[in-house]
């Protein structure tokens, strides 16, 4: 595999997917709050209450893809999922996490409605089949492992779905393995089914609720991590990748969810992870921040490789299309945009092990052995052909052969001859002579010296000249250098500069920022407070609104079972007073009774009597007929009588009857008044019934009603809590970010400022140093010049003084010869000349030889010996004389600054650079 490929460093790609509208959406008769503008563009449209568009409504955003509401599981899967399979067989690490508000789809996308439902499955059951055929498709030499973890965190503490006993397990982070979760159980696959068995385990272990809106909410964010490792039994190489599928957990309104209690605190918790993650979006991606909170939270934490790290992501926007959701939906867009911008670098994990690196071993050895064969084979040619084989330490020789040295130019003048010619000299000189002799060498050596001290004097120049050459151009370069450093200092002062006062500008608007956000905050938290303040005052006004309308509907009860008890009373005493009036009645009919029986009795006996009297009378009427008329009269008065009675019976029979009647009536009435009145009561006591289930319900339902407002006051007091949690937090953070990061900024400021003075100090002196070397590189430039002029003379000299030097020498040859030849005349003619008369000096014996000599030409002894010898004498004479004045001009005539002072100089200067 290439470096190229080995490698892939590139942003996280994020597609959205919005999911249909639901039964109750439906039902509403919904519009979508979306539109599919093309494959990468979506727009949200928000209304006003009226549902109307917003105006300037223009909410954009674009995705690497979009996925508009008919879109099928497979799409998602082949666009968003696959890939990222793909790459985690080659070795990689990979990451698809679905985001989104609760029930927007999330789990759908992620596991599907059903993992055996070909249509319904979602990624993970597709990603499964993905890679069991990579593996039955992959050659016989590959080697696969791979194992399956899931864990869902839940309240901020990572539990093992394959096993229950694992309920707070540690993330760790390691070189090799990177980020991992400590003792979490990796269960070996090597089929679908496997991983779709320990798909349904660890489904059933997952925290899902139901909520208002979303029958099976997850309450945790559910990672399904698998790692796929290959080893290549050819190569011995190995390579592993990991994948992370992430359900995570809706961000939710708990107003919507009508979260309470444990639900409640699960929300604020799943609330708080996903801002965490928000954070560290926001961190990777605002470009200023240095460091990254992956350890704010489980999940960041978790998923610290995936989101900026070694990994190929894909981040899967989930959205409700309804216009009910349509902050959350815009808020999740949001949240896509940012993360679009994370960048991550992902790398193949490659394992070098021991045993490839032994076949690799053994490779190249069997290359060198290859190789060694070769050369063999070429010397063996080599030989054949005839040709030398160079040995090793020449091969070496011509290497270092390549460093070529300069030699000097050698000078004529070789002192073993001088000292031969001195010793033959010698020996045939007399005393006089080799004192001349002597001089002549003390000369010789002068000249020798100085020629010597020439010599030095040339090579030091030269050395000088090479040094200073040398120098030169270190100067020069150095020059450059400096004026590139200068230049660079300059951009980079000017840089500073730039970013002293960006810095101080961006720091200004960062205060500025901070101020804002800290008055903000004040405001907020004083708003958040107040807000606080009325929603308890009003909460408390509700309670006690509440305790008052309990109390009114207590009293009401108590009144209204007053007023029924008053009115059943009223009624009673109404019924009690009718009964009593019909007790009444019915004593005055039982009196009338009494009456009538008695009247009755009376009659009866009165019958009797009347009988009685009947008998008596018609004993009486039997017995008038035996007695007299007299008694006919008594008889008449009693007939009287008894027809008065019978008619007074006949009345007191009819009264009776009548009464009976009346009796019978009333009782009648009574009955229908006694029915009448129970269907009255019955009919008002349903009414009162009635009346009280319907204040009841009318209570009920005001109770309902404030409840649920003060409920919602609570949601809204909680979140309002939540918010100023999170607002004290981000204080808290903006505190320390302030105090932490501005003094580091401060200290990062004052340091920039003391390198800006530090660095325009070593710009002015740089400046100078470099005007000073300017200055310096001229003055040498000139000595350099007036040397080279110098040596030239010099060299000019030196050539003459050779010519000269052998001019003398050849003179000295010849006048040796000629010296010789003449001496022995010389001597024969001056034998008896005391030899102290010729020990002078040189110059003066010399004169005083020359004077004898031009006295003698005077005297005429003109022989050819003798012309020779004064020629010679003076041709010594001015010899000696060209030799003082150039001893003199060589000694006395100093190079610039004195000639031994240079030479000193020089030789400390030499001095100075052998020791540099
Ligand atoms: N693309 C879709 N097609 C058909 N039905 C869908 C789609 N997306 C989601 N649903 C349905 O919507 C409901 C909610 O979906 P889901 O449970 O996946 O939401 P979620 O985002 O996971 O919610 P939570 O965060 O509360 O767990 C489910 O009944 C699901 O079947």
């Amino acid at each position: 595999m290439s470096g190229k490929e080995q490698q892939g460093s590139g942003n996280i790609q994020v597609v959205c997917r919005v999911r249909p509208f639901n039964k109750s959406e439906l039902e509403m008769g919904s519009v979508p709050c979306v539109e599919f503008l093309d494959q990468q563009t979506i727009r949200v449209k928000l209304t006003n209450t009226d549902g109307k568009e917003k105006a300037d409504n223009k909410q954009l955003f674009n995705f690497d893809r979009v996925f508009n509401m008919e879109t099928t599981q497979e799409q998602i899967y082949e666009v968003a999922a696959k890939p990222v399979v793909q790459s985690v067989l080659e070795g990689f690490n990979g990451t698809v996490f679905a985001y989104g508000q609760t029930s927007s789809g999330k789990t759908f996308t992620m596991q599907g409605a059903s993992i055996d439902d070909e249509k319904l499955k979602g990624v993970i059951p597709r990603m499964v089949k993905t890679v069991f055929q990579h593996i039955s498709d992959a050659p016989d030499h590959i080697e696969f492992r791979i194992k399956i973890s899931i864990v869902e965190i839940y309240m901020e503490k990572i539990r093992d779905l394959l096993d229950n006993t694992k309920q707070n397990l540690v993330v760790r982070e390691d070189k090799q393995r990177g980020i991992y979760i400590q003792d979490v159980t990796e269960q070996y696959v090597s089929n679908e089914q496997d991983v779709f068995d320990l798909l349904r385990i660890g489904n059933q272990n997952r925290a899902v609720t139901a909520t208002n809106m979303n029958e099976g909410s997850s309450r945790s964010h559910m990672l399904f991590m698998m790692s796929v490792s290959q080893n290549n039994l050819n190569d011995l190489s190995a390579k592993t990748g990991k994948l992370i599928l992430v359900d995570l957990a809706g961000s939710e309104k708990v107003a919507k969810t009508g979260a309470e209690g444990r639900v409640l605190d699960e929300a604020k918790t799943i609330n708080q992870s996903l801002s965490s993650l928000g954070n560290v979006i926001n961190a990777l991606t605002d470009g200023k921040s240095s460091h990254i909170p992956y350890r704010n939270s489980k999940l960041t934490r978790v998923l610290q490789e995936s989101i900026g790290g070694n990994s190929k992501t894909t981040l899967i926007v989930t959205c409700s299309p309804s216009p009910f959701n349509d902050l959350e939906t815009l808020s999740t867009l949001r949240f896509g945009i940012r993360a679009k911008a994370i960048k991550n670098k992902a790398k193949v994990n490659r394992e070098v092990t021991v045993a490839e690196l032994q076949v690799l071993l053994a490779k190249i050895e069997k290359q060198l052995e290859e190789k060694t064969r070769r050369v063999a084979q070429l010397e063996d040619y080599i030989q054949q052909l005839g040709s030398q084989l160079p040995s090793e330490t020449n091969l070496n020789q011509q290497e270092d052969q390549t460093q070529i040295i300069d030699s000097q130019e050698e000078i004529p003048q070789n002192p073993a001859q001088i000292s031969n010619i001195e010793e033959i000299v010698r020996s045939k000189l007399s005393d006089e002579d080799l004192k001349m002799q002597h001089n002549l060498q003390e000369q010789i050596t002068q000249l020798q010296e100085v020629l010597e001290i020439e010599k030095n004097n040339v090579t030091v120049q030269t050395e000088k000249l090479s040094i200073l050459r040398k120098e030169f151009t270190k100067i020069t370069a150095k020059c450059m250098t400096l004026e590139k450093e200068n230049e660079n200092l300059v951009q980079r002062l000017a840089n500073l500069n730039l970013q002293v006062s960006e810095e101080k500008l961006v720091n200004e608007n960062k205060d500025k920022e901070i101020d804002q956000i800290h008055e903000e905050n004040l405001k907020q938290r004083e708003e958040m407070a107040k807000e606080i303040e009325s929603l308890k005052q009003i909460k408390d006004n509700l309670l006690l609104k509440l305790e008052e309308q309990m109390e009114q509907l207590e009293e009401y009860e108590k009144k209204d079972s007053q007023k029924k008890a008053q009115f059943f009373l009223e009624e009673q005493k109404e019924a009690e007073t009718y009964i009593i009036e019909l007790k009444n009645e019915n004593k005055l009919l039982r009196e009338n009774q009494k009456k009538k029986d008695e009247f009755i009795q009376q009659l009866m006996s009165m019958e009797s009597l009347s009988s009685d009297v009947k008998q008596f009378i018609n004993t009486f009427n039997q017995s008038q007929v035996e007695v007299n008329e007299p008694e006919g009269e008594i008889f008449q008065d009693l007939k009287k009588k008894i027809s008065f009675l019978e008619t007074q019976l006949l009345g007191e029979k009819r009264y009776g009857h009548d009464l009976q009647k009346q009796i019978r009536s009333f009782r009648k009435e009574k009955e229908n008044m006694m029915q009448e009145f129970k269907q009255e009561l019955e009919k008002e006591q349903i009414k009162q019934q009635k009346k009280v289930e319907e204040v009841k319900l009318e209570y009920e339902k005001k109770i309902i009603k404030l409840t649920e407002d003060l409920q919602n006051r609570v949601d809204k007091v909680v979140e309002l809590e939540i918010k100023l949690d999170e607002s004290r937090e981000r204080e808290a953070k903006l505190q320390d970010f302030i105090t932490s990061d501005e003094k580091t900024r401060m200290k990062k400021i004052t340091t920039l400022e003391n390198n800006m003075q530090d660095l325009t100090k070593m710009y002015y002196e740089q400046q100078s140093q470099s005007q000073n070397w300017k200055v310096d590189s001229q003055v040498t430039d000139n000595k350099i010049q007036r040397k080279n002029e110098r040596i030239i003379e010099l060299e000019n000299e030196l050539s003459k003084t050779k010519d000269e030097l052998i001019q003398t020498k050849a003179k000295l040859e010849s006048l040796k010869k000629s010296f010789s030849s003449s001496i022995g005349i010389e001597r024969l003619k001056n034998l008896g000349t005391p030899m102290n008369q010729q020990a002078r000096s040189p110059i003066s014996s010399s004169n005083n030889f020359s004077q004898k000599l031009q006295a003698e030409e005077q005297e005429g002894n003109n022989q050819s010996g003798k012309d020779n010898f004064t020629q010679n004498l003076m041709q010594i004479q001015e010899l000696n004389f060209s030799n003082n004045l150039l001893s003199a001009n060589k000694v006395v005539k100093p190079l610039r600054g004195g000639n031994q002072k240079t030479s000193q100089t020089s030789s400390f200067q030499l001095e100075e650079l052998k020791f540099n």
